[in-house]
């Protein structure tokens, strides 16, 4: 994959400045607050995955980020007098025009001259294996080939801040793996990348912060990939548990998600994502309050934050989300 041409316009060293900061954030969609006090710095050549569930404010806050949202209180800063921006829109229409009229056009508006916006333009359509739909109108395009094109136009010049709302979003494998491999190469260049996301996947791959939205309110962040490496867990299901083993379970160490609902059959089953290293002792302690093991999956899982319930679309219990 290569980002020709783009490399070597910007030199960047490795160090990471402050690009654009927001402070006490506040937005007001009539009486009602969607993001609550919310405060942000980011940082050149750094990654800042937002997650939440829906209706949280990500997508909010990255307009904001964008300029296209104005907050109704607090503070937003741009440290560059002439701060780039791209910005990826959560919801991208099926235009008329043919992906090659939109792109050119939206070349021209970010300042390529008509040749750099060609190259640039066939450069990407063929990284996203949409070069020979260049001429068809988007109107007939898959959920997943507008995705690309939304993805395209914000990649077309090299912002230093790139703000991405859910870019997963219809994408298949190979094209996720794509965008992982593109936005790795831009943060190592010195693009900030603000993203909101549902993947643990990707923030895995790409984010080095993680700021967790709920109900507008930030309710978590963390600073550094060190301090949320995957660690070895168990999806466990078991059943014939008393209320008040479940009650007890709740407080035991290592416990990531209760699922209230898991896939089974039985109607009675309680699943609990845990910690491997404390796998033992639940089960342990399930069998002898007369409970059952339906099954033990490995898994993988940001436990270190407790990322998962913010990003699992199943309920959670004893948690805080929603
Ligand atoms: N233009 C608007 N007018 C009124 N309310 C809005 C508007 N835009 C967003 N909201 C509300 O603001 C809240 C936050 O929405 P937002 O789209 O920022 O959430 P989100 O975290 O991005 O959600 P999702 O994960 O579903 O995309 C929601 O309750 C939404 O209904």
């Amino acid at each position: 994959m290569t980002l020709a041409g783009f490399s070597t316009q910007r030199h960047y060293e490795g160090k990471a400045s402050p690009l654009i900061e927001l402070t006490r954030a506040t937005k007001f969609y009539g009486r009602r607050p969607v993001l609550n006090e919310v405060s942000l710095l980011v940082e050149s050549g750094t990654a800042t995955a937002l997650i939440g569930r829906n209706g949280s404010g990500k997508s909010t806050l990255l307009s904001i980020l964008a300029g296209l949202t104005k907050i109704s209180s607090g503070t937003l800063v741009r440290y560059e007098r002439r701060l780039t921006i791209g910005y990826a829109p959560e919801a991208f229409p099926g235009l008329k025009f043919t992906a090659e009229q939109y792109l050119l056009c939206m070349g021209k508006l970010a300042g390529l001259a008509a040749a750099a916006a060609e190259a640039r333009v066939t450069e990407l359509l063929e990284v996203f294996h949409l070069e020979e739909f260049r001429r068809q109108s988007m109107a007939g395009f898959s959920k997943g080939m507008l995705q690309k094109v939304n993805l395209i136009q914000s990649l077309l010049t090299q912002p230093q801040l790139l703000l991405l709302d859910e870019p997963m979003s219809g994408l298949d494998l190979p094209a996720q793996h794509t965008v992982i491999g593109l936005l790795q190469e831009l943060k190592r260049e010195g693009t900030a990348l603000v993203f909101s996301i549902h993947e643990p996947e990707t923030v895995e791959a790409l984010a080095d912060n993680v700021h967790v939205l709920q109900a507008g309110r930030t309710v978590k962040i963390i600073y550094g990939q060190e301090n949320m490496r995957v660690a070895p867990a168990a999806y466990i299901i078991c059943n014939n548990i008393s209320e008040q083993c479940k009650e007890d379970i709740l407080g035991m160490p290592g416990i990531i998600n209760i699922h209230n609902e898991p896939d089974g059959v039985s109607g009675d089953d309680f699943g609990v994502t845990i910690e491997a290293a404390a796998a033992d002792g639940y089960l342990l302690r399930v069998l002898k309050a007369g409970g059952s093991v339906v099954s033990v999956e490995p898994c993988g899982g940001l436990s270190a934050g407790g990322l998962e319930q913010w990003m699992d679309p199943k309920p959670a219990r004893g948690g805080t989300a929603e």
